[in-house]
């Protein structure tokens, strides 16, 4: 059963509507993600969850029991935000203390959970410190401290990496989802990276004007997209598409024209046959080989792009068409710079092919 739920909920400021009856099921402990562009309403459904904002419509339960008459206390929700908002008078003990002193817990109580929760952090040799003497990723950490530390019943996360830098992120990334499990926390947890939302999410909510384009798991919202939409927020570099319109030939196998060159798509896509659609494929599901291949486009290599332990080519067909390829680091790319000729294949179990109008998945 769901722990917390969102039903049918809409919120409008003036005529400009934000959320447009969405819902949403959280099960306890899990961790959902929502991500989206910016300003497509993830910060407003997070303030209508936790009783800080009224929605035009819908209803927001906990535990199966509407909490719409409850303010943002009773509904035992706590929430971090990316400006960590801690207080700047107080050390850090103190910030992560202070609901806990709101709720009147005993001191010998108090100084335990602050500390446990320090320890798990790796802040407890800074709880001394007052905010301004905290690095980011130590005031971020702080700021999760007194989110977590009363133990909410739902945890809601307002893009709390956004001000960190790269180093702490990444570690972080790596170690929420440890820190959450501990907590056994129901999470919400608002993204505008992607990379954040495939890490940390048991599900991701896209939000897309006003309702979830889609909500499952990363997995299948990478490699299993509704729509041409989602399949181009997720991927660094993006994914390659291409127009195509598949044809059968004498011997049965559908071909699609990319690049100039007739590729074959194997048995399994005859449903395409005629249909204009796009083909999608992620630069690293396409292979790059330097002698003739089955089924390879002939390409010259525009540009090699070292990427982390990856290579980025840009790939340019006789047509000019540009394929984007991803390979594990590969030294002897970067003396192929300059047009050598090679040749492009793509993996068809992982392409996806999409309508050409509507842009859904086929
Ligand atoms: N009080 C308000 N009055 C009018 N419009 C508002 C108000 N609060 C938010 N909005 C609008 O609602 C939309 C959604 O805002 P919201 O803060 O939820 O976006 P977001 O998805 O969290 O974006 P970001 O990722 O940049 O934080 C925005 O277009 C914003 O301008």
């Amino acid at each position: 059963m769901a722990y917390l739920e969102a039903r049918g909920i809409s919120k409008a400021f003036g005529k400009k509507r934000v959320l447009e009856d969405l819902s949403l099921e959280v099960g306890r402990g899990e961790c959902v993600v929502l991500f989206g562009p910016s300003g497509v309403g993830k910060t407003i459904l997070l303030r209508i969850i936790a009783g800080v904002l009224e929605p035009d419509a819908g209803q927001i339960l906990i535990d199966g029991r509407s909490v719409m008459d409850q303010g943002p206390e009773e509904r035992g929700v706590a929430m971090a935000f990316q400006n960590f908002a801690l207080y700047p008078h107080m050390d850090a003990f103190e910030n992560i203390a202070s609901p806990l002193r709101a709720r009147r817990l005993p001191e010998q109580e108090i100084k335990q959970r602050v500390h446990d929760i320090a320890t798990l952090l790796r802040i407890d040799h800074v709880l001394d410190h007052l905010p301004r003497q905290l690095s980011n990723g130590q005031k971020q950490r702080t700021s999760l401290g007194r989110s977590l530390v009363h133990g909410p019943a739902v945890l809601m996360l307002d893009d709390p990496l956004r001000n960190v830098d790269a180093k702490i992120r990444y570690e972080m990334r790596l170690e929420l989802p440890r820190i959450f499990r501990k907590f056994e926390s129901t999470v919400l947890y608002v993204t505008q990276d992607y990379k954040e939302a495939l890490a940390l999410g048991d599900r991701i909510g896209v939000l897309l004007d006003g309702r979830f384009e889609q909500l499952d798991t990363p997995e299948t919202v990478y490699r299993a997209p509704r729509n041409r939409r989602v399949a181009n927020l997720f991927g660094d570099p993006p994914i390659n598409l291409f127009r195509i319109r598949p044809t059968r030939d004498g011997d049965g196998e559908v071909h699609a024209v990319i690049g100039g060159q007739p590729v074959a798509l194997g048995a399994a896509r005859n449903r395409l046959d005629g249909r204009e659609c796009e083909l999608g494929v992620r630069p690293e599901d396409v292979g790059l080989s330097f002698e003739p291949v089955p089924n390879g486009i002939p390409v010259e290599l525009e540009a090699v792009t070292p990427f982390n332990v990856r290579t980025v080519t840009l790939l340019k067909t006789p047509d000019a068409t540009e394929i984007l390829a991803s390979q594990p680091e590969d030294n002897s790319l970067a003396t192929a710079r300059g047009h050598r000729k090679g040749w492009a294949t793509l993996d068809l179990e992982r392409t996806m092919f999409f309508d050409a109008k509507t842009g859904a998945r086929l």
